[in-house]
């Protein structure tokens, strides 16, 4: 348990670690390239070094150095595995990995925690089961643990449901160029969370991947083709940058966070937006984003796009002037913790009117009182609560250490707030 320190933040500029999709995205095509990769700025979290691990484990030979990771790929073709590969609750590892561990040459099962047992992935499975690949969850319930068998991806057309997640399109379109007939994706529901699909494609792009799209409806992939190995870098976690702009936005300082651009495909980068919209001052240098808070009024906005970003949202809203409305966000139930329901229960601790319906939270801006903010080992609800503690005496977050999934350094760079 920690306590957070109320704090006036003056001008600050922070630097944020890697960005966690990319780094996973990053790590994994170039497991599948044709040879020698370096990747530069990698985020090492609980979950990117846990994705690192299941490609060693799966043939790919990796050196991890002080200044970037390294990684022989294997063009495709992974090595037989025996031990089932451990991924905790890291969903993007968990369904990115599901599809291309197809193309290897064992037959993977991937395994969890037991909360990673209840985040849904049966859609991804049909899909696979469309292409011919046997894969099949262990306890026929649509979630892991799942055991893929590799050498039956020939690839070929497919539909998927996106609606409760954007990483099974991920996984199908990571996995499509080293099939050999390539895929033809028709994406029948959602998808939800588009931007992270915007990534996949980008970093496929980046390996040399060619890849149409229609827009997030349908997508052809060719196969036969080859990421091409290289240097790669990996820009800084958007996400994580919003935790210390939501802390200029309650606490009317400035903070500055480095190397994040507006022209990023990372659709977090879009919460400096909704903190214009409630009344931020938002400033895009060459160097960085710049909020300024100021007095904060609420919004009705659709977070769809930025699923990771309700909380951060939630607890910003807790402190503006009016009811904000979050829209289309049923997808949150299936994340760390049900982030509908972990957000306003620790929001009512803390006195403030939050209200959870099927797919959206209200949050009444109050005057909060500190209170003990359980973090149901959800990285994102430790975080987001850290802010509330700046102007709110008495915030305790309990099991601080859960940010080790994507931000090890995290209250670290947090105390950086208060030497301004
Ligand atoms: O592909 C990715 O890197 C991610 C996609 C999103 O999940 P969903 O598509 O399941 O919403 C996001 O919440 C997660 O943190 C990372
Ligand atoms: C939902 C998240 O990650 P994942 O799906 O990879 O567990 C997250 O980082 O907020």
């Amino acid at each position: 348990m920690i306590e957070i320190r109320p704090h006036r933040i003056g001008r600050c500029r922070i630097r944020v670690p890697g960005s966690k999709s990319y780094t996973h995205r990053t790590l994994i095509a170039a497991a599948l390239s044709d040879g020698p990769c370096t990747v530069h700025n990698p985020l090492r979290s609980q979950d990117t070094l846990l994705t690192l691990a299941a490609l060693e484990k799966m043939g790919a030979v990796v050196a991890d150095r002080r200044a970037s990771i390294e990684i022989h790929g294997l063009n495709g073709r992974f090595k037989p595995c025996r031990e089932a590969i451990y991924l905790a609750n890291s969903g993007t590892s968990m369904r990115l990995l599901a599809g291309v561990a197809a193309l290897g040459e064992g037959t993977y099962v991937l395994s969890g925690t037991p909360r990673m047992y209840h985040r849904p992935i049966g859609h991804l499975l049909e899909a696979l089961n469309q292409l011919g690949i046997g894969a099949r969850a262990l306890e026929d319930n649509g979630c892991p643990p799942v055991e893929i068998p590799g050498g039956q991806a020939a690839g070929g057309a497919v539909a998927i449901d996106c609606s409760v997640s954007s990483q099974f399109l991920s996984s199908l379109l990571l996995t499509a160029p080293c099939t050999p007939a390539g895929m033809s994706i028709t994406v029948s529901h959602g998808p939800v969370s588009r931007p992270y699909i915007d990534m996949t494609v980008d970093i496929l792009k980046r390996f040399g991947i060619r890849v149409q799209r229609e827009g997030y409806a349908c997508f052809e992939v060719a196969g036969g083709q080859t990421y091409r190995a290289g240097s790669y870098a990996v820009e800084p976690d958007a996400s994580q940058a919003g935790y210390f702009w939501g802390a200029a936005a309650i606490t009317g300082g400035s903070v500055t966070v480095d190397g994040v651009s507006a022209a990023s495909s990372q659709g977090d980068v879009g919460l400096a937006r909704v903190l214009e919209q409630m009344g931020c001052r938002v400033d895009h240098g060459p160097g960085g984003i710049t909020v300024t808070g100021g007095d904060l009024r609420a919004v009705t906005v659709d977070m769809a796009d930025m699923p990771d970003m309700v909380p951060t949202l939630a607890v910003v809203a807790a402190f503006a002037d009016g009811t904000t409305v979050i829209e289309n966000v049923s997808h949150l139930k299936a994340k760390e913790s049900d982030r509908l329901a972990s957000t306003c229960a620790e929001l009512k601790k803390m006195g403030i009117v939050a209200v959870a319906e099927d797919d959206r939270l209200r949050v009444t801006g109050g005057t909060a009182r500190g209170a003990s903010i359980d973090t149901y080992d959800d990285h994102r609800i430790a975080m987001s609560f850290a802010m509330a503690g700046l102007v709110t005496p008495g915030v305790r977050i309990a099991e601080p250490g859960c940010v080790e999934k994507s931000f090890p350094d995290f209250w670290q760079v947090w105390e950086s707030l208060y030497t301004d």
